[in-house]
Parts: C-alpha cells; sequence; structure tokens
C-alpha cells in the first residue's frame, strides 16, 4: 500500500497536524520524526484536560491489559496513559491492529493546544515509552505491506504540505537527493550534519551530529554556529527572559547554509524568522537557537520547510534523503 496525507500548519508553523482516523474518529495528530509513541487524546481523558479537542473513544479497540505509557518531551510538557490495539488509517494506508495510547493525563501545553488532538510518532520503535512492552511506531506497523519501506516529508512555510508513505513523489523536490547514513543507537533518525556558512558563501567548519525532527519547531544548533549566525543580526542578542536569541522584528534575517550529504541547503532569512515575542510586534524570536544541554543538534521545521526529506529504511542501514524544495 501506499498514500498521502496533508499536513497542516498551526499558527506560525508551531507544528503541523495531519488528519487521522483512529478507530472511528478522525483525529489530528502531531507527526513527530523526533518521537515514538502513538498517543490521543481520549474520552478517558478529564473533561478538563480534553475540552476542545476530538476524542478517541476506546470501545472501538482491545484493551492491552495491564500496559501504560508516560512521555516527556524535550520542552517539557508530556502524557500518560493505557494501551488499545485499533485500526488507524493514514492517507488511505491502515493499520489493522495499531497501538494506539489512549491518554488519561496530558499536561498544560497539550490541553491548551486545541488544535492537538495527540502525537504519531516517527522515530524508531525502540524509544516507545509503553510497558512492560514497547509497542511499533504506525510506519514501523505497515512497513512490510508498504510499496517501499520509506516515508517523505514536505513541510512548507505557511502552507499544508504533506507526509507521503511509501513512494517517492519526485514532483515535489528539485535536483538530485543527497542520502546521509542514519545512527539508530538513541532511537531517533539521527546523523552527521557537515559544513554550514551564514548568508552565502562556500561551508566551512561542521556543524556535527543533529537529528530530523518533525515534532519540533526551530532549529537547535552548537553555540559557536549560533553566534556566528547572530553576529550577522545587528539588533540580536541573548534574551534570558525570553529563552533565546531576539531581534528587531523590522531586521531582515541571513541565510542560513548547511552541508548534508555532500550538497548545501540554503534555510532562507524569512524562514528563519519565526515570530513576534508579543502582540506588539516589535521583537521576535529566531528561528536558530542553541542546543545547549540538548546534547546534539536538531533539525526541526524551520529547516524542513525548505527541503524534501526521505525517512527511508529500503537499505540495511537507515538513510536520510535530502532534497530542495
Ligand atoms: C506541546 O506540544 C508538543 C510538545 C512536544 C512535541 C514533541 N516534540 C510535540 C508537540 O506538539
Amino acid at each position: 500500500q501506499s498514500g498521502e496525507v496533508a499536513a497542516n500548519p498551526e499558527q506560525y508553523d508551531e507544528s503541523y497536524l495531519c488528519p487521522v482516523q483512529v478507530g472511528q474518529t478522525t483525529l489530528n495528530l502531531d507527526f513527530d520524526t523526533g518521537s515514538a509513541d502513538l498517543w490521543v487524546f481520549s474520552t478517558l481523558t478529564p473533561k478538563s484536560e480534553s475540552t476542545g479537542h476530538s476524542l478517541y473513544n476506546p470501545s472501538t479497540g482491545t484493551k492491552k491489559s495491564g500496559y501504560t505509557w508516560d512521555i516527556s518531551y524535550g520542552d517539557g510538557s508530556g502524557a500518560s496513559g493505557t494501551v488499545y490495539a485499533d485500526k488507524v488509517v493514514v492517507g488511505g494506508v491502515t493499520a489493522t491492529s495499531q497501538a494506539v495510547e489512549a491518554a488519561t493525563s496530558v499536561s498544560s501545553q497539550f490541553e491548551q493546544d486545541t488544535d492537538n488532538d495527540g502525537l504519531l510518532g516517527l522515530a524508531f520503535s525502540s524509544i516507545n515509552t509503553v510497558e512492560p512492552q514497547a509497542q511499533k511506531t504506525f510506519f514501523d506497523s505497515v512497513k512490510g505491506s508498504l510499496a517501499k519501506p520509506l516515508f517523505t516529508a514536505d513541510l512548507k512555510k505557511g502552507a499544508a504540505g504533506t507526509y507521503d508513505f511509501g513512494y517517492i513523489d519526485s514532483s515535489k523536490y528539485t535536483g538530485s537527493i543527497s542520502y546521509v547514513n542514519v545512527n539508530t543507537a538513541n532511537g531517533f533518525w539521527e546523523f552527521t550534519a557537515s559544513g554550514y556558512a551564514v548568508g552565502s558563501g562556500s561551508v566551512s567548519g561542521s556543524v556535527g551530529d543533529a537529528i530530523a525532527d518533525t515534532g519540533t519547531t526551530l532549529m537547535y544548533l552548537p553555540t559557536t554556529v549560533v553566534q556566528a549566525y547572530y553576529n550577522k543580526v545587528d539588533s540580536a542578542d541573548y534574551d534570558s527572559n525570553q529563552g533565546g536569541y531576539t531581534y528587531d522584528c523590522s531586521e531582515n534575517l541571513p541565510n542560513f547554509l548547511i552541508s548534508l550529504g555532500g550538497k548545501t541547503f540554503t534555510v532562507s532569512g524569512t524562514d528563519i524568522n519565526f515570530a513576534p515575542v508579543d502582540s506588539s510586534g516589535e521583537t521576535c524570536f529566531g528561528g536558530i537557537q542553541e542546543n545547549t544541554g540538548i546534547g546534539m543538534s536538531i533539525l526541526g521545521d524551520i529547516f524542513l520547510k525548505s527541503v524534501f526529506v526521505v525517512f527511508d529504511q529500503t537499505q540495511s542501514t537507515p538513510r536520510l534523503g535530502f532534497a530542495a524544495q
């Protein structure tokens, strides 16, 4: 089988939500290549936490007795609950008995984001949080039945993009796809990013160890790289109250160039201009921030919206393919 599903941006492209049939209900889920749990708001979620969300009703599923899950994300948000086996359909691709993690508790960030009805993890199943046995991601559940064991991400700035499962749509990118091998030891789509440049010119140095993470909004890079970037933005400085680099919204940001698999990709300064910090619209928060304390770099949506990415398990070693959009 193969299929395509829309990836609809929230305000400021904070995250992208895709319609997914879970049991008999269609929910809008955040496809997250940085985690491996498929969890959903449900009729088991306290009403005080689920108002405004679409809810999975586990009555259509088979309860996995004694199974629980509990996940925490890098931004301090999290959720927990119980586990059911049920039908999940993404763009016509069907997992007939997918582990569906029904939330019995969610953190305030999820409670408040009423566009988001849960997450569909697309990292490696080794980091699924279900106890006593880790469960397969949706991709792992359907991988063997896909025309090709791969999926692609084509996210866009302020417009609907797509995730495709089982095939590469050559109309969605320009030029050739350059591939890098993935190290799955940490359960992420993790690889080594090479040189970089600010504005234009030839790349140098090295960004280093990085993950491709559709579930993270911004780009988190080594301090040396981030300082080099904002040194080229006159009004920029690090604002500890905001927790990152800010600048005058009136200032044009430079492009950021990064080399992956021998090919240089350009993230436009307009894409790196993330959002105003408040309603005055005077000060803006940058889409490139420091990876301090994370242990690796994260190429999140700010990066991903300017490339076409293949999450490829056609070889014995998983690999990532990058092409310009
Ligand atoms: C609060 O919202 C989220 C928190 C964490 C993730 C995973 N990186 C996705 C989200 O949509």
